[in-house]
This record gives structure tokens, sequence and C-alpha cells, in this order.
């Protein structure tokens, strides 16, 4: 079947689960305590957000939330503004899979990508890929679209597909009588599946080495790569 927009998650259906857990969370934990001294405006905005003045109090706040993967909004805002810095000095590289490369590649400008991390982190991610050869990869020229729970909600909520269709329509090269089942949402979590396909979205099961056991894993058109879309 050929769609006319795939939306794509990025933890476990992009780039391993072990990248964003192993790699990101433990640069980012490793900022935490020192970032009350930021001088980022953006930083300290966000920081002035969570509403809690003792510093080790917020320090304590911000790692309880990572530890339990809590999907945050201010959290994700932060997290992509600490990141930034692991990206600009080559210390961090996503290891996008080579069969996700491909298929963004070749759906140039009908791919959009929806993530509990910021817009900014998720162009982060896109904009240092690591390439074949130890190069970095920018794939932002591929994709025509940035979603995050700040801009559309939580992603375990049908409503937050239906805020995407809209806006897909509005932005997107996508003609405004399409429905929403010429969109496919890949992804590797079940409950977000269940919300886009109750939203009228063609739905794909990511299936990664390192991703959590599926119950009802039959249920799902699955996927153990992309080179057939
Ligand atoms: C933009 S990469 C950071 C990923 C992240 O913070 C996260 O919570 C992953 O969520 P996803 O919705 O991509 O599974
Ligand atoms: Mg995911």
């Amino acid at each position: 079947m050929n769609y006319s927009a795939y939306l794509l998650d990025i933890e476990g259906t992009v780039c391993p689960i072990s990248f964003v857990q192993d790699v990101l969370f433990p640069y980012f934990t490793a900022q935490v305590p020192h970032l009350h001294e930021s001088i980022n405006p953006n930083i300290i905005d966000i920081l002035s957000k969570f509403e809690i003045e003792d510093n080790n109090e917020l320090t304590r706040h911000i790692l309880d939330l990572v530890s339990r993967d809590v999907k945050d909004p201010l959290l994700k805002q932060l997290q992509g503004y600490v990141w930034a810095q692991g990206y600009e000095t080559g210390e961090i590289k996503a290891p996008v899979y080579p069969d996700a490369v491909d298929l963004i590649k070749r759906h140039e400008g009908r791919v959009y990508i929806y993530s509990s991390g910021s817009v900014k982190a998720q162009k982060l991610l896109f904009g240092h890929v690591q390439g074949p050869d130890g190069e970095t990869m920018d794939l932002l020229p591929y994709i025509y679209g940035y979603f995050d729970i700040n801009t559309s909600g939580k992603k375990t909520d049908a409503q937050s597909y239906i805020n995407i269709l809209r806006d897909i329509k509005i932005v997107g090269k996508f003609d405004s009588d399409q429905l929403a089942g010429n969109i496919l949402f890949l992804s590797d979590n079940p409950l977000e599946l269940d919300a886009a396909k109750e939203a009228g979205f063609s739905t794909g099961l990511a299936i990664r080495p390192g991703n959590g056991p599926v119950l009802d894993v039959s249920k799902y058109s699955q996927y153990t790569d992309y080179s057939e879309l």
C-alpha cells in the first residue's frame, strides 16, 4: 500500500531504545545538578516553570522524572536544550536504523515526526545522524514537519492525532480531501498505535531488538524493517 504521508515515532521506531536510555538520558542527568548555574535564558526560563525554589529539591524532582521516564512537557523541553551541546560538540550522534534512513529519504517531503521528545530535540537528532562511515548525516531536508507533546498532546490520546492531521493538512503537501487512513503512523508502543487508529490513521508496529513486549501482537501490522514501505 502506498501512503500519502508517514508519521514516525523516534525511540524504538527509527532508533534503538538503548540510544535514548543509555546515551541521551545519562548525558542529561549528568548535567542536571549544574543546571541552576546555567546562563542560557531558555534553560533559566524552563527551570523557573517547575516552580521549585530550592536547587537540591529541583534537581531531585527532575532526576526522579527521568528515572520514571515521565513524558513531562517541561522536562522534554529542558532535555532539548541540554542535548544541544552534546550534538554540537560531536559527543552525541544518533544511530538511526539504515532502513529508517532509506524510508525517510525515499519519501522526502512526506515524512513527519511525532515524539515525546521536544521538536528541538527531534531536529537535533535528525540533524546529527551517525553515517555508515562514521560521518554525520543531516536528514532534516527530507522531513516535512515535527510534532511533540507540547504542539499536539499526549501520544496515547486519539485527539493528538486529530490535531496532527489538521496541521498536516494546513502545512503539508497533503490534499485536504485525503483521509487519516492515508497516513501511516509507525511506533513501538501499542497504546500510541491504538490512539492513532481511533483517530483513523493506518498504523504499523515497529519490531526491533530491545523493544518492549507487546501482548496482543497479532492485532498490528508488524515491521521488522521498513524496506517494503
Ligand atoms: C527526540 S529524541 C528523545 C526521545 C525522548 O525523549 C523520548 O521520550 C522518546 O519518546 P518517543 O515518543 O520517541 O518514544
Ligand atoms: Mg517509541
